[in-house]
């Protein structure tokens, strides 16, 4: 029986997936084989020693210390793709309130709790209306600062919207290069964006290369009244610099999923309880395919969407597998395969990949290792995480 830890609200259209025979999913299940999470920080938490993987059902994988969970064998799991819809449709929302103001116009509307007659209330709107006015969208240009799952989508979006599209993103995808519109125009340097556009939206990781970037040389660089939206992370955005930006006119408006004490009571910041991701579609998509990636890991090692491990699949094939992290060095793999050979256990299939500093193997026996083979195994120089799974047709 596999035990899968959860935490925050995981959509039961991906936890119906686990089978209750094989499964014991709950809060605070005892020596866990994996967790099952949103964005509930792990910084602070102890991991068992039983853990071996981490599912997040969402983009973002900042609240898990990647580097100690890479240390330790643990695969970390995310969910490409599966909530950029949600983000992308609150991207427009974002643009549209920070262009027109529809929120002052409803709070205005529902004000006016003393008037009983509709023809005088007629008279006094439109006497007022010249108060909420606005601009539109169309014309104006858009950068996106990060082409991937998200920002693809939106900058695609901003075309269909009349909009001029410009992106910046060193390390785009080929996958990503293909979903984007040949109209976007590609800028090589953030600076450069932010000099010529009305609306900027963020759709970055957060990372030691991204804490703080749009700090006070990037408001300075930005269009004098533009527009910045976060749906990405609060340190990406400078607190101070901020505040500066918005103090000193030069922001129009800030839109973010992240709000921040300073900012409340500022009619230029329109804030979101970070609700990117919180639609009941989004929700489904992120906890089907975190379950999927998980079950695949965990009874047959396969290894799909990890942040931190190689994608490494290979199909059952009636044997035994054997899979094992290890510090991607020489010898390793042929110490391994010898412990096998020594013992006249024969391989039927294998697979080796490598990832920065990390190796994982999954290698096919005929017959079940025993106990001494797999603590040979174990003991090998450089082996993180050793794992045996029984057969399966
Ligand atoms: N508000 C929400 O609810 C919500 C929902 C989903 C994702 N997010 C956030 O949005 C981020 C992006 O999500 P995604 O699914 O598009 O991820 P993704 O991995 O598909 O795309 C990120 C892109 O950013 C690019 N990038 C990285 N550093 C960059 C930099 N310094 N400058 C320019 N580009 C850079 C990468 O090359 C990649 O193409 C997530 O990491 C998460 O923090 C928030
Ligand atoms: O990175 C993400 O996927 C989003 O920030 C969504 O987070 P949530 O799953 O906690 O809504």
């Amino acid at each position: 029986m596999y035990k899968v830890r959860t935490y925050n609200k995981i959509s039961e259209k991906g936890l119906g997936l686990f089978d209750s025979e094989r499964y014991n999913i709950g809060e605070g299940l005892e020596s866990p084989d994996a967790f099952i999470l949103r964005s509930q920080k792990l910084h602070d938490e102890a991991f068992p020693d039983s853990l071996l993987a981490i599912a997040r059902a969402g983009a973002g994988v900042n609240n898990i210390p990647i580097p100690d969970c890479t240390e330790k064998g643990v695969v970390v799991f995310n969910t490409p793709g599966a909530n950029a819809n949600a983000v992308k449709e609150l991207v427009v929302a974002g643009m549209l309130l920070a262009s027109r103001d529809v929120y002052g116009g409803m709070n205005f509307v529902q004000s006016l709790t003393d008037m009983d007659d509709a023809g005088e209330m007629a008279k006094r709107l439109e006497a007022e209306k010249k108060r909420f006015a606005g601009g539109e969208i169309a014309g104006k240009t858009l950068g996106i600062v990060g082409l991937g799952a998200i920002g693809s989508m939106v900058a695609n979006m901003g075309l269909e919207l009349g909009m001029s599209v410009a992106g910046f993103d060193p390390a785009l995808s080929v996958e990503a290069a293909w979903r984007l519109s040949s109209r976007v125009q590609k800028v090589d340097n953030l600076h450069a964006l932010l000099k010529i556009c009305d609306f900027v939206s963020l759709h970055i990781p957060a990372n030691e290369h991204t804490r703080g970037l749009v700090d006070d040389e990037a408001f300075a660089a930005m269009k004098p009244g533009g527009c910045l939206i976060n749906f990405a992370r609060e340190e990406i955005v400078d607190p101070e610099a901020l505040v500066k930006a918005l103090d000193e006119g030069r922001l129009h408006r800030y839109v973010a999923d992240f709000p921040r004490p300073e900012l409340l009571g500022r009619p230029e910041a329109i804030l979101m309880p970070h609700i990117g991701a919180s639609t009941a579609e989004a929700e489904q998509n992120c906890a089907v395919m975190a379950t999927r990636q998980l079950m695949d890991y965990l009874e047959n090692g396969n290894i799909t969407n990890s942040v931190n491990f190689p994608q490494t699949r290979m199909g059952r094939n009636g044997g035994w597998r054997i899979t094992f992290a290890n510090r991607n060095v020489p010898k390793v793999l042929g110490s391994v395969l010898s412990v096998l050979a020594d013992r006249d256990i024969n391989v039927i299939d294998m697979v080796n990949k490598s990832r920065g500093e990390i190796a994982y193997n999954i290698i096919d026996v005929e017959s079940e290792p025993g106990p001494g083979a797999l603590e040979a195994i174990a003991a090998a120089e450089g082996v993180i995480r050793l794992r045996v799974l029984p057969p399966k047709a």
